[in-house]
């Protein structure tokens, strides 16, 4: 059997996160929430003698993605279309590995079950240094809450049993590898208390709150993202910060409320899935 798959995955906005290292990477990861959004990246891959990667079109090289293919022993070409960017917070390189895993499992016939999917992409990413918890949460949709680190092996997960739209305004990209390659103390301070809110209060209105705290509390906040968060604030609104990428995302219209004009998309009820 060697037909092309497609697979697509939802765009995961973190919204605090702690970090956890260990040297087994289906252990590694991070405890956190975020929100599994429906604008996401669509991943079709093609057996081929040789290995090609595009990303919208364009020529492109993710090393989750490598590590995916080499974990599977494939070669394949890999096209993704992306509704997110890249390197803003989304989770694009989960995405990308997630639906590399899924659609290759697919068109080369290999008979993985999902957890074991799952966990390849996990320890891709974690691997690359490119995201430590987006990939369990993008399999599972919802406003997953990660209560243990690791691969779907390891970890624990809960939800916050909501839904929403969703806006979100991006200023540019920040180099996840460089913030989580550096002193992470702050930030599993503010993440251990996060988590504690929002477990304690599962809805959406202490999930942000909870996210705007950490972002502050581990100095993570750029000025622009800041103001806008602010901006949202004095609306009436209730935004916070894309971890991590220059990326403001609000609930309901609470950006277009503080005068932004805002990409809208709304929560993903289910998680990643074959088209
Ligand atoms: N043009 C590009 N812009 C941003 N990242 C890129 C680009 N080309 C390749 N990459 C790779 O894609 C990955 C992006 O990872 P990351 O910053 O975690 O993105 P995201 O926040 O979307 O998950 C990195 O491995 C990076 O080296
Ligand atoms: C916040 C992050 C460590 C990185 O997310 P991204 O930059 O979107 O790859 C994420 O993977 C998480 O564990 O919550």
């Amino acid at each position: 059997m060697s037909d092309e798959a497609t697979a697509f995955v939802p765009g995961h906005v973190t919204g605090f996160f702690t970090v956890s290292e260990d040297d087994d990477p289906t252990k590694a990861g991070s405890q956190g929430a975020g929100l599994a959004l429906t604008d996401g990246v669509e991943v079709t891959v093609r057996p081929a003698d040789e290995r090609e990667m595009y990303l919208d079109g364009a020529s492109i090289d993710v090393e989750p993605v490598e590590r995916v293919l080499d974990a599977l022993d494939a070669d394949a070409v890999v096209t993704a279309e992306s509704e997110l960017p890249l390197g803003s917070g989304f989770g694009v390189s989960g995405a990308l590995s997630l639906g590399t895993a899924l659609a290759a499992n697919r068109a080369l016939g290999l008979a993985l079950s999902e957890n074991e999917l799952v966990t390849i992409a996990h320890g891709a990413e974690v691997q690359s240094g490119t995201g430590l918890g987006d990939v369990v949460a993008q399999a599972r949709g919802g406003v997953p809450i990660r209560l243990e680190p690791g691969g779907p092996q390891h970890n624990l997960l809960d939800a916050v049993p909501a839904r929403a739209r969703v806006e979100y305004v991006t200023f540019g990209e920040l180099d996840t590898e460089a913030v989580l390659g550096g002193e992470t103390d702050p930030i599993d301070e503010a993440g251990e208390r996060a988590l504690s809110r929002v477990v304690r209060e599962p809805t959406l209105s202490s999930f942000i709150f909870a996210s705007r705290r950490f972002a502050r509390e581990a100095e993570l906040l750029s000025e622009r993202v800041g103001e806008a968060i602010q901006d949202v604030s004095e609306a009436g609104g209730q935004a916070s910060m894309a971890m991590l990428g220059e990326t403001v995302f609000a609930l309901g219209t609470g950006l277009t409320d503080a005068g932004y004009d805002p990409e809208v998309c709304a929560t993903h009820p289910a998680g990643a899935m074959l088209r």
